[in-house]
């Protein structure tokens, strides 16, 4: 079943062209994680899937129809990020029983159990918390809502380390136990790369790739060794990455189509293969310079 659908899709704010021609489907249920760098348009794109803004052109759909005032779409989406507000006058337990009565599938009960765990009371403001605590509230209403799709677009601003941990422990548990097609955004793929079946990668508003994480992780390979070995073996390859790491020491980064078959010749060369994370490829492959922020200091200017 396709539940996100989008093709040439475009975004302008006023004469800026935010995303310039984004194409990819989401069939079934599982975790995506859509990563890109600042600014780059993910909270918009996820906004036009929520409903929550028009596309410029091209085509969006989301259980087959058009998001925006779709109120099928919204009764059977949640969009969680930090700007979600509540009435002031209800208290955060009456913010779960009012979203019981809108989300079919909403798990009170669920949310309840969260609220203790994460030492939330029923009787508190949303206005009075914390932002840590604001965003945990706001994975507690998320997750509760058992959404057929639930974007989370950086769900876990002011969380401290413990309380990341859990929320994306929560956030795998119940996802096995009830399937749905889950959108999250986040600048630390390392710390969800754990829970993602598929990466989403948008860049200079298009999408760059869209994989599985297994895929992603085997993707590219690093080379390390002599710069003359290096630049030999990585000699006609795509190079997506390059550093000097000492006298006469290089690092790259190349696409992983052949190294394997050559790990002993590489040996005998003394070039080390080194496996590429996903999180360093996606930086990798959104970084304009080929040097990352080493190549700044580099330029003759400075020398
Ligand atoms: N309402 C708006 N009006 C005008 N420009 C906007 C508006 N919202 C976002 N933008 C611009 O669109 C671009 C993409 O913003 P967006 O928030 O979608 O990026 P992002 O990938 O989520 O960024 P970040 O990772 O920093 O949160 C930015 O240049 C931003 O300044």
């Amino acid at each position: 079943m396709i539940v996100v659908e989008c093709e040439k899709l475009v975004k302008n704010y006023g004469r800026k062209q935010v995303l310039k021609d984004i194409a990819f489907t989401i069939t079934g249920e599982k975790i995506t994680g859509l990563i890109g760098r600042n600014g780059v348009g993910k909270t918009t794109l996820l906004k036009i899937l929520a409903g929550f803004i028009q596309e410029t052109s091209g085509e969006v759909k989301v259980f087959t129809k058009r998001p925006f005032n779709s109120l099928f779409v919204s009764a059977n989406s949640i969009m969680i990020d930090d700007h979600l507000t509540f009435p002031p006058s209800l208290s955060l337990g009456d913010i779960l029983v009012e979203a019981e009565r809108f989300y079919d599938n909403f798990n009170l009960e669920l949310a309840k159990r969260l609220m203790s765990y994460f030492s939330l009371s029923n009787k508190g403001y949303y206005d009075q918390l914390s932002k840590g605590m604001r965003s945990t509230f706001n994975l507690i209403f998320g997750l509760s809502s058992r959404c057929a799709l639930t974007i989370y677009d950086e769900p876990t601003t002011g969380m401290d380390a413990a309380v990341r941990k859990d929320f994306y422990r929560a956030l795998l548990k119940d996802y096995v136990a009830y399937p749905r097609t889950i959108i999250l955004s986040s600048h630390h793929l390392n710390e969800i790369e754990d829970i993602l079946e598929d990466v989403l990668l948008i860049h200079e508003g298009k999408v760059l790739h869209h994989m599985p994480i297994s895929d992603m992780k085997e993707w590219a390979v690093g080379l390390q060794g002599k710069k003359s070995a290096v630049s030999r073996w990585s000699k006609g390859q795509k190079v997506i990455h390059e550093k000097e790491i000492g006298p006469g020491l290089m690092y790259v980064v190349i696409q992983n189509q052949w190294m394997e078959d050559k790990s002993r010749e590489l040996k005998e060369d003394g070039v080390e293969i080194i496996p590429v994370s996903a999180n360093d490829l996606c930086i990798y492959l959104t970084n304009g310079d080929k040097g990352g922020i080493d190549g700044v200091f580099n330029r003759n200017e400075f020398l």
